[in-house]
């Protein structure tokens, strides 16, 4: 699949529509050509563009560069030329999802064939998965759909939901609402955009019932599967299997060692022997957890139908249930993914996990179908 534009096009101030408002993401603005895209700048440059003041700078001396323009006021993600798809590179702390204006539409503007193509870091434009915002049902404002990078469809993302939300923040006038609720294949979700920019999620109840997550394994008297063992390989691991909408299984070792270091373990050989596994029927996200305090865990994710990837939301928040569970920490956590931290909050008196974590933008970009 050949990418018309991806990180490496040129931009137009045209396409800066209320970013400042929006976000702290810094923005270097480029013109010329026909083709356009924003990139962010390096972190500590902040370039922000507005629709009254453009503000033009150039990173390569090779580039030509025209004099700044005023601002259409036709947005970059407003362009439907048919054949070709606009997108948004966001991440949550690593986890990178490319998202999909389908707000007219119940159907994914990419079929997930195209999704595993686009998802390739190689030959496409590399993501962990593609995200639908599409209309709400239900009485719900939106309705949020993925594709994993393996094109497998599941029920929640929860790193991706953040990210959606700011998306939604991009594309449309919130006025000043900074919550809404959002369609998911696990349920109602609601996300809240923060004053700094951050996003805290109500991921709702987690589902413990060991038919429902769902496991094989054998049930405890309150049908959850706590504390069971699950052999891999021959080695007996000590897993809790919960779902957020979609199914975990959570390990902090195994029988003869209690206290994993996670930084050890070969994800890529063991990871796709836990996704596999008979025990789960709809195969499994597993978590891999270190605990360094009641309030601290650290953990390395193996993703159903995307690997081994720099943090899964719904994992960390499928971790503090467990460790909440198994008596290794208490119901507010911080927990270290390889690309950062989120916080996780399980709540007694509703029963509800709450996520809150970054979501920024990467690139804006095109690619013709
Ligand atoms: N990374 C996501 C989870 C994405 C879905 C997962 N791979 C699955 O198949 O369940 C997150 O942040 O929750």
């Amino acid at each position: 699949m050949a990418i018309a534009a991806t990180k490496t096009l040129p931009l137009t101030a045209a396409n800066s529509r209320s970013l400042s408002s929006i976000n702290s993401a810094a923005f270097n603005c480029f013109r010329f050509s026909s083709l356009s895209i924003q990139q962010p700048s390096t972190p500590k440059s902040i370039s922000i563009c507005t629709d009254q003041k453009p503000n033009f700078r150039v990173s390569s001396s090779s580039m030509s560069v025209q004099a700044p323009e005023q601002s259409s006021p036709t947005s970059f993600l407003d362009h439907k030329e048919s054949g070709i798809l606009h997108f948004v590179k966001y991440h949550g702390v690593g986890n990178d999802f490319i998202l999909v204006d389908n707000r007219d539409s119940m159907e994914p503007k990419i079929t997930p064939e195209q999704a595993v193509k686009l998802c390739d870091r190689n030959f496409g434009i590399g993501a962990d998965g593609v995200i639908f915002a599409m209309p709400g049902i239900n009485g719900t404002d939106y309705t949020m759909r993925i594709f994993n990078s393996d094109g497998s469809e599941p029920e929640m993302c929860g790193n991706g939901v953040r990210c959606f939300a700011r998306y939604i923040a991009e594309l449309e006038n919130l006025n000043g609402k900074q919550s809404f609720t959002v369609h998911t294949g696990a349920g109602l979700i609601v996300p809240e955009i923060q004053e700094d920019g951050k996003v805290k999620v109500d991921m709702g109840e987690p589902i413990l019932k060991a038919s429902d997550v769902p496991t094989k394994l054998s049930p405890n008297k309150d049908q959850s599967a706590v504390k069971a063992t699950l052999s891999v390989d021959g080695l007996n691991w000590n897993v809790t299997c919960v779902s957020m909408g979609n199914p975990h299984c959570v390990t902090f070792g195994t029988e003869s060692n209690e206290d994993l270091q996670v930084d050890e373990l070969n994800l890529a050989e063991i990871g796709p022997k836990f996704e596999h596994h008979v025990m789960f029927p709809a195969r499994t996200n597993t978590e891999f957890v270190q605990v360094f305090s009641p309030s601290h865990l650290k953990m390395r994710v193996w993703e159903r139908g995307a690997g081994a990837t720099l943090a899964c939301g719904t994992g960390a928040c499928a971790v503090v249930v467990a460790a909440v569970l198994e008596g290794r920490a208490g119901r507010n956590c911080t927990v270290d993914l390889p690309g950062g931290p989120l916080d996780i909050e399980w709540r007694e008196d509703d029963n509800h996990v709450y996520m809150t974590g970054p979501a920024e933008v990467v690139f804006y970009g095109s690619v013709p179908l």
